[in-house]
């Protein structure tokens, strides 16, 4: 439960009498530090600033509560104030008019209050996020707050938190500080200083500098998935280094061992590490220049993401933001678990020749499909549904997923939340990110990467894409949706596949349910996606067509029983057609690559983890590895295959890496980890044979490579290239070249990128594809 929801539950008067014990609220303000006066002073004159006139219709008490309850957040804060000011010019204007206010008016109810505030003017799917201002009919409007300068109710509580929060710490420090003692902090930190001596400058200098006073911890963008724990979140006062005095009682041990260089460096918060872009090359972090593109901001996901992050690190009821005080001794029992976890030893390798061990090996045919199609074609509840016949998925589950989704009106969506996971992905009913899951026939190892099929979440369809070795195409039967699906996603997503080298693929012709099972519907959309497909380049022998219900389970793990449809349907089950698969072809012997997938960090023992499917070569626990773009090298600590520890592994494979030696700064999900003997390169530059699916021409573009994309620029069209020789058509350099025509084109990009020839690029513009090809 979060923090205002606990907060809101709570009788506050009675809350506040258990304080209370007849103390005037004035002792307690002592508990707000130094550093919390100067944030809300200066806090204070940015409000004002924002607000203009309406500067005058609040007291500043009323803005410093307000900063206080929104942890500073200065838009937020202005936004609720703007309510309040408009809200008394109203009142004012009236009572000119008429000489008193209305009984109607003096009565406000909640609704009223807020209703013309710009904080409730906002999509209702961004609401979530937004944290109503608690009773605020409740807070005295003006005189009472200057006259008496007593704490609000709620800070009145807060600091009742507080304190017991500080109780309890007190407590824990004990322990901490004997974990102290038991380690050499200085020595760790000189090794390190002289490893990175620009690190050392960031982290011991915090930032002083004026921060965006955001109220919710920064996290990643959940292009990865939601075990990543991301950096610490900022603190929502930043840190002032006289501060520290004020706590010396209540953490003595915070005096005696600031954390390291080291500590600071790993496990500083978020407002250090945006420090060290300044310092280190912090690739794929340049701000795309297309203002357009849904993904400059913050997405769906990353909001609800964000208000859950707040949540959770407010459980408990801890109130407002931590003191100085604690929030070290938090950073110092985090550079604890570190140091204690930094002295495992090295793996060594032990020589193993892999690809014969590999060749031993008794073996399943593995293999990585993306399901693909057009918004609501029933992708999620088909793997949902396929999960769960294979039991997968036990009962429970589903029936506690039925459950909850009916009580959201979504029961039709209880099979897709075994696959979508999110929130904001339950809540609205939409895949917004790739999920992952597994399932084993008698002969195949699977591993199914759900795609998302709305437009505005290709990018992550293309990461789910650029792992797959085939795709399962999911296309709505009902009326009117194959056709609408034909004109949006269903095409974009075969083409998308097709170019960045997915040969074969499966059309599951699904929702048959819907059309009673008629076989010339079937017959009428089977036709005309296998025309459209083998134009995309598919070859014949590579589509299969698999008609099928998602939602109730027929052609998908079991035969069909409905009659109409089994009196013209003899054919395979989407499994079965599943289990027809070639086992694909590995590249075995190439160099070393795995691009990173997710990272997860924090582990007991192992602190730093990747995940990845392995796309080339082989390796095993002791090797070293060059992590690009950073040119950071680590050492493989201990290697997980189905979630099982293993000495080695091969191309292919999804792995989930243990890593040592490296700092957590220097790996992103997208980076490429090889070896150090023959590794991949940063390009800064590259040239592609791209199909055009829009015009392409000199123009910026977004550059996709799997999980990354940067900006970048077509710098340059070389010339079209024949689709069937692949070679450059003589003549003039076109000026643009149009859609459905491939084109050798010079691609510039704003930040470094590991790149090879081979590999599979997307340039998308404005949220668009427009080419798609593979680097030469
Ligand atoms: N009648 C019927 N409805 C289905 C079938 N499959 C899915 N649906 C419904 O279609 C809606 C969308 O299903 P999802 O599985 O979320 O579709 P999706 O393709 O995964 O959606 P996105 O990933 O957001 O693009 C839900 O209400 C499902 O219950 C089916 O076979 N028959």
């Amino acid at each position: 439960m979060s923090r205002h929801r606990l907060v809101k539950n709570l009788d506050l008067d009675n809350e506040l009498d258990d304080f209370e014990g007849g103390k005037d609220y004035d002792d307690t303000e002592e508990e707000i530090s130094e550093a919390d006066k100067e944030h809300l002073r200066a806090g204070t004159l940015e409000v004002k600033e924002m607000l203009g006139d309406a500067a005058n219709q609040v007291s500043e008490k009323e803005i410093q509560d307000s900063l206080w309850h929104y942890y500073y957040d200065i838009e937020k804060t202005v936004n609720y104030l703007l309510g309040v000011a408009e809200r008394r010019n109203k009142v004012e204007q009236k009572k000119k008019k008429t000489g008193c206010l209305s009984g109607s008016e003096t009565a406000l109810s909640f609704a009223k209050f807020s209703g013309d505030s710009t904080l409730f003017n906002i999509p209702v799917e961004r609401q979530s996020i937004l944290v109503a201002p608690m009773t605020p009919t409740e807070r005295p409007q003006s005189g009472p707050l200057e006259e008496k300068p007593k704490m609000s109710k709620l800070q009145v509580l807060a600091a009742s938190r507080k304190k017991k929060a500080q109780e309890q710490k007190a407590g824990s420090m004990e322990l901490i500080s004997k974990d102290v003692k038991g380690l050499t902090i200085n020595g760790k930190e000189d090794a390190v200083r002289k490893q990175i001596p620009e690190r050392q400058d960031v982290s011991m200098e915090p930032n002083t500098a004026k921060q965006p006073a955001r109220g919710f911890p920064f996290r990643k963008r959940k292009d990865s998935n939601p075990h990543e724990k991301s950096p610490k979140a900022p603190s929502p006062r930043p840190k002032k280094p006289e501060a520290q005095e004020d706590m010396p009682m209540e953490v003595p041990v915070v005096m005696k061992a600031e954390p390291s260089a080291f500590a600071n460096t790993m496990f500083s918060s978020t407002a250090c590490l945006t420090d060290t872009a300044s310092l280190f090359t912090m690739l794929y972090v340049a701000k795309p220049t297309n203002t357009a593109d849904p993904f400059s901001g913050p997405s769906p996901d990353d909001i609800v993401i964000a208000a859950q992050s707040k949540a959770s690190s407010n459980k408990g009821g801890k109130g407002p933001p931590k003191t100085n005080g604690e929030k070290k001794a938090d950073q110092i029992a985090n550079g604890i678990e570190a140091m204690k976890l930094d002295n495992t030893p090295r793996a060594t390798s032990k020589n193993l020749e892999v690809l014969k061990e590999y060749e031993k090996a008794e073996k399943k045919n593995e293999a990585n499909f993306v399901v693909i199609g057009h918004v609501d074609a029933g992708k999620s509840t088909m793997m949902g549904r396929l999960l769960y016949d294979l039991d997968v998925v036990d009962q429970r589950t589903i029936d506690r997923y039925r459950k909850d989704a009916e009580k959201m009106g979504k029961s039709s969506f209880a099979l897709a939340w075994v696959l979508d996971q999110g929130t904001e992905e339950r809540s609205r009913g939409v895949t917004i990110d790739i999920a992952m899951n597994k399932f084993a026939t008698s002969k195949t190892k699977f591993i199914i990467l759900d795609a998302p099929g709305h437009k505005d979440f290709v990018p992550n369809m293309i990461a789910g894409a650029a792992q797959a070795d085939f795709a399962v195409l999911v296309i709505d039967a009902s009326t009117g949706s194959f056709e609408s699906g034909l004109q949006g996603q269903t095409k974009e997503h075969a083409l998308l596949v097709r170019s960045m080298g997915v040969q074969r693929i499966i059309v599951a012709v699904n929702k048959l349910d819907t059309i009673n099972w008629s076989q010339d519907r079937f017959d009428e959309i089977s036709q005309q996606t296998s025309a459209f497909l083998l134009s995309a380049n598919f070859q014949k022998k590579n589509i299969t067509f698999i008609p099928c219900s998602g939602l109730q389970g027929d052609n998908i793990v079991r035969k069909s029983t409905e009659a109409v449809f089994t009196s013209w349907y003899t054919g395979p089950t989407l499994v079965e057609e599943l289990d027809n698969s070639e086992p694909v072809l590995r590249a075995l012997e190439k160099p070393l690559r795995m691009t990173i997938a997710d990272i997860f960090r924090g582990g007991v023992q192992n602190p730093l983890s990747v995940s990845g499917r392995l796309d080339a070569g082989s390796l095993q626990t002791g090797d070293a590895l060059l992590a690009q773009p950073s040119g950071e090298k680590c050492y493989i600590k201990s290697i997980d295959l189905d979630e099982q520890p293993v000495p080695w592994a091969v191309a292919g494979q999804h792995i989930t890496l243990h890593l040592a030696d490296i700092d957590p700064i220097h790996l992103k999900i997208g980076d490429v980890l090889s070896s150090p003997a023959s590794p991949i390169k940063n390009a800064e530059s590259f040239t592609a044979k791209i199909l055009a699916f829009g015009f392409l021409m000199p123009m910026k573009v977004d550059v996709h490579r799997g999980r990354v994309h940067v900006p970048g620029r077509v710098k340059r069209l070389v010339g079209t290239l024949d689709k069937t020789t692949g070679d450059l058509v003589k003549g003039k350099k076109p000026r643009v070249v149009k859609p459905g025509m491939v084109a050798r084109v010079v691609v510039d990009l704003d930040a470094q990128v590991p790149l090879e020839s081979g590999m599979r690029v997307v340039l998308r513009d404005e949220g668009e594809t427009v080419g798609s090809g593979v680097v030469e």
